[in-house]
C-alpha cells in the first residue's frame, strides 16, 4: 500500500511538473515548429514521443529510424535530442561538421557533480578539454604508458583464471560478470594509483561501490532531463544522494593522492598515473594549472568510461563464442597452433591472432558497450537539408549504424570472418571509426582514449579464456542464440523467476523447443538492460572443461550481471 501511495504520489508531481514547465518556459519545441526540422514521429501532448521507448533504447531509436529516416527529431518531456542512424549522416556530424558538434551536453546529475567544474569528458571543446586530451594520449594512456602495464593486466588476468579454476576445484558456480568486471576495476586500479591502492583489497572494492553508485544515480538524474528546468528541485531525492556518494569518494582519493604526495615516486619511468597527474599539479610551467579536483574528478571518469565497458565487451564475445561452437573452435586453433599449451597466451602474442581480433571486433560490432555517442550541437546548423538548433543534444546510435544492412551483409549474425578476410583488411579505415560505420569507439577529435587499453585488456582476457576452458552451454541451461534485449523482450512478465524456484522449474515454465538455443544471461548486457525488474533471475549454467584436463561448473548469474548495470 505505502509503494502505491508513493508511486501514485510520484506519478503525480511529475505531470503537474510538466503541465507547469510546458506553462511558464517558452520550450525549444515551439522554436522547433517553425523550422524545416528533421522528421518526427507523431507526438502526444506532454509526454511527446516517451510512448515510443521500450526499455531498451538504442533499439527502440533503430526502429524509429527504420520508419521515419536515419536523423530524427524527438521531444521527450522537455527534453529534445536528435537521433543519427546511418553511416552518411554520422559522416556530416562527426566528420564534415565535426568542430560544430565537438561538444557534450550537460545532464541532470551535473548540478549535483561536486567536480563541477573540473569535467573533462563533458567539457567543452576549448583549452582545458585541449590540454587533458593531450596528456591522455602523451602520458597517460599512451602506447609507452600501457606498456609499462603489461604486468598488472597479466597478473590480473592469472588471477581471474585462477579463481575460476579454485570455484572448480570446490564445486561452486561461478559469477563471470562479477568475477570480470573485479579484474577490469583492478586493472584500472592499478594502473591508476599503482599496487599501493590494488594491495588494499578494501579500497579497490570500495572505488568499485562508488563508481556503480555515481553510474547509477547519474542515470537516474538524466531521466529527470525529461522534467527540464524543474529538474534542478530535485523532487527524487537522486542528487542529494549523489552528493553523498561523491563525498565520500572524494575522501577516500584524497587520502590516496595525499599518500602518493608522501611516498613520491622517482622512478625515472614516471610512476603511475595518480604520480603523473601529481607531477602535473606540481608543475607551474604547464599552460594549464591542474587543481586537486581536476585530477580527482578525471580519475573518476576514467573509472566510470573503462571498467564496465571493458567487462561488457568480454562477456558478450564469451557469450557469442559459447553460442557458436565452431567459431570457438576455430579460436581455440588458432591460439594453440602459436602459443601451445604449455604456456598462457601472452598480451604480445594478441598480433598473431588475426581471428582473437576479429572475434573481438564482431562482438563489439553486434554489442557496442556504449551503444550511444552523444554530442551537442554548438550552433544553428543544416544536416542533409534539416535544421537543427544550437544547444540540442545529437544521439548517434552507434547500434543502429553497425547493424545497418545496407553497410554489413547479415547484420545481425555474429560473422568474425568478415573482419578476417581480405576485402575488410585493407578497409583499416573503417575499423578506426573513420568510415561511420563502424564506430564502437566513437570517432574524430572526441573518440575514445582508452581504446589501446581496453582492446589490449579484452583481447588477452577472451584469449586466455578461451585457451584455457572449455565453456559448453549445460544441457540444463536455458541458452539462446538471440541477444538479451530479444529475450528480455520475448519472456517479459510471465517469465520473471519466482523466489525459492529452482533454475529446472523456470526453465520448464518458459516452455522452450527442444534443441532452441537461449542465450545465457551473462551475456544480458548491452546498454539498457537496467530496465529490468530487480526479480529477474535466470541462473544459465555452463560447463568449463579445461584444456590441461579439469573440469569447472559455471553458472552465469543474469541477476547480478543485471544488478552490476544499475
Ligand atoms: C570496450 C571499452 C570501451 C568502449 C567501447 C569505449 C567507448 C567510448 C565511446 C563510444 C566514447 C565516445 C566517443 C565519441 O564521442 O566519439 C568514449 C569516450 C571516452 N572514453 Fe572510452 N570506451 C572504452 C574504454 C575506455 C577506457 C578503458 C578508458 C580509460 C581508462 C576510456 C576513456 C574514455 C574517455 C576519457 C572518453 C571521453 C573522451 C573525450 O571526450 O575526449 N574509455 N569511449
Amino acid at each position: 500500500m505505502a509503494d502505491f501511495t508513493n508511486t501514485t504520489y510520484c506519478l503525480l508531481v511529475f505531470l503537474i511538473s510538466f503541465v507547469l514547465v510546458r506553462y511558464i518556459f517558452k520550450t525549444r519545441v515551439n522554436r522547433y515548429n517553425s523550422i524545416r526540422s528533421p522528421p518526427s514521429p507523431p507526438a502526444l501532448p506532454i509526454i511527446g514521443h516517451l510512448h515510443f521507448l521500450g526499455p531498451i533504447l538504442h533499439r527502440s531509436f533503430q526502429n524509429l529510424s527504420r520508419r521515419f529516416g536515419p536523423l530524427i527529431l524527438l521531444h521527450i518531456g522537455e527534453s529534445t535530442c536528435v537521433v543519427a542512424s546511418s553511416a552518411a549522416v554520422i559522416k556530416e556530424i562527426i566528420g564534415t561538421h565535426e568542430n560544430i558538434f565537438s561538444y557534450r551536453p550537460e545532464f541532470g546529475s551535473v548540478d549535483f557533480y561536486i567536480y563541477k567544474e573540473s569535467r573533462f569528458v563533458t567539457a567543452e571543446y576549448g583549452p582545458y578539454w585541449r590540454f587533458m586530451r593531450k596528456i591522455c594520449m602523451t602520458k597517460l594512456l599512451s602506447g609507452t604508458q600501457l606498456n609499462k602495464c603489461t604486468d598488472i593486466r597479466q597478473q590480473e588476468i592469472g588471477r581471474l583464471l585462477e579463481s575460476l579454476t579454485k570455484s572448480y576445484e570446490e564445486g561452486k558456480p561461478i559469477d563471470i560478470s562479477g568475477l570480470v568486471t573485479t579484474m577490469t576495476n583492478n586493472i584500472i586500479c592499478r594502473i591508476v594509483m599503482s599496487t599501493r591502492c590494488s594491495d588494499s583489497c578494501d579500497e579497490a572494492e570500495e572505488i568499485k561501490k562508488f563508481v556503480k553508485e555515481t553510474l547509477k544515480l547519474g542515470r537516474l538524474l538524466s531521466v529527470g532531463d525529461m522534467l527540464g528546468p524543474l529538474s534542478k528541485f530535485d523532487l527524487f531525492g537522486h542528487g542529494k544522494k549523489l552528493k553523498v556518494v561523491m563525498g565520500l569518494f572524494d575522501k577516500l582519493l584524497e587520502g590516496i593522492m595525499k599518500e602518493h604526495e608522501e611516498n613520491r615516486c622517482h622512478d625515472k619511468r614516471g610512476g603511475d598515473l595518480m604520480d603523473v597527474l601529481l607531477e602535473i599539479y606540481r608543475d607551474e610551467n604547464f599552460e594549464v594549472k591542474l587543481t586537486r579536483n581536476d585530477i580527482k574528478s578525471f580519475i573518476l571518469e576514467l573509472f566510470v568510461a573503462g571498467t564496465d565497458l571493458i567487462s561488457t565487451s568480454i562477456q558478450w564475445a564469451l557469450a557469442e563464442l559459447i553460442n557458436h561452437p565452431n567459431k570457438f573452435k576455430k579460436l581455440r586453433e588458432e591460439i594453440d597452433v602459436v602459443v601451445g599449451k604449455s604456456r598462457l597466451l601472452q598480451d604480445s602474442d594478441v598480433t598473431a591472432f588475426p581471428y582473437l581480433q576479429a572475434v573481438v571486433k564482431e562482438t563489439l560490432r553486434l554489442h557496442p558497450p556504449a551503444p550511444f555517442i552523444i554530442r551537442q550541437c554548438d550552433e544553428d546548423w543544416n544536416i542533409k537539408g534539416f535544421n537543427i538548433m544550437k544547444g540540442t543534444r545529437t544521439l548517434i546510435n552507434v547500434f543502429a549504424v553497425m547493424r545497418d544492412p545496407d553497410s554489413w551483409n547479415q547484420p545481425d549474425k555474429f560473422v568474425p570472418e568478415r573482419f578476417s578476410n581480405e576485402s575488410f583488411r585493407h578497409k583499416q579505415k573503417e575499423i578506426k571509426g573513420q568510415g561511420f560505420h563502424y564506430l564502437p569507439f566513437g570517432s574524430g577529435r572526441r573518440g575514445c582514449p582508452g581504446a589501446s587499453l581496453a582492446l589490449n585488456v579484452v583481447h588477452a582476457t577472451v584469449g586466455a579464456m578461451v585457451q584455457c576452458f572449455d565453456w559448453n552451454a549445460n544441457k540444463d541451461g536455458v541458452v539462446t542464440n538471440q541477444d538479451f534485449s530479444c529475450y528480455s523482450s520475448s519472456f517479459e512478465v510471465s517469465s520473471i523467476k519466482d523466489k525459492g524456484e529452482t533454475t529446472k522449474e523456470f526453465i520448464a515454465k518458459l516452455d522452450l523447443k527442444t534443441g532452441q538455443k537461449v542465450l545465457g544471461g551473462g551475456c544480458g548486457i548491452g546498454g539498457g538492460d537496467f530496465y529490468m525488474p530487480d526479480n529477474f533471475g535466470v541462473m544459465v549454467s555452463f560447463n568449463l572443461e579445461r584444456a590441461i584436463g579439469c573440469k569447472c561448473f559455471v553458472e552465469f548469474n543474469v541477476t547480478k550481471c543485471m544488478q552490476m548495470l544499475r
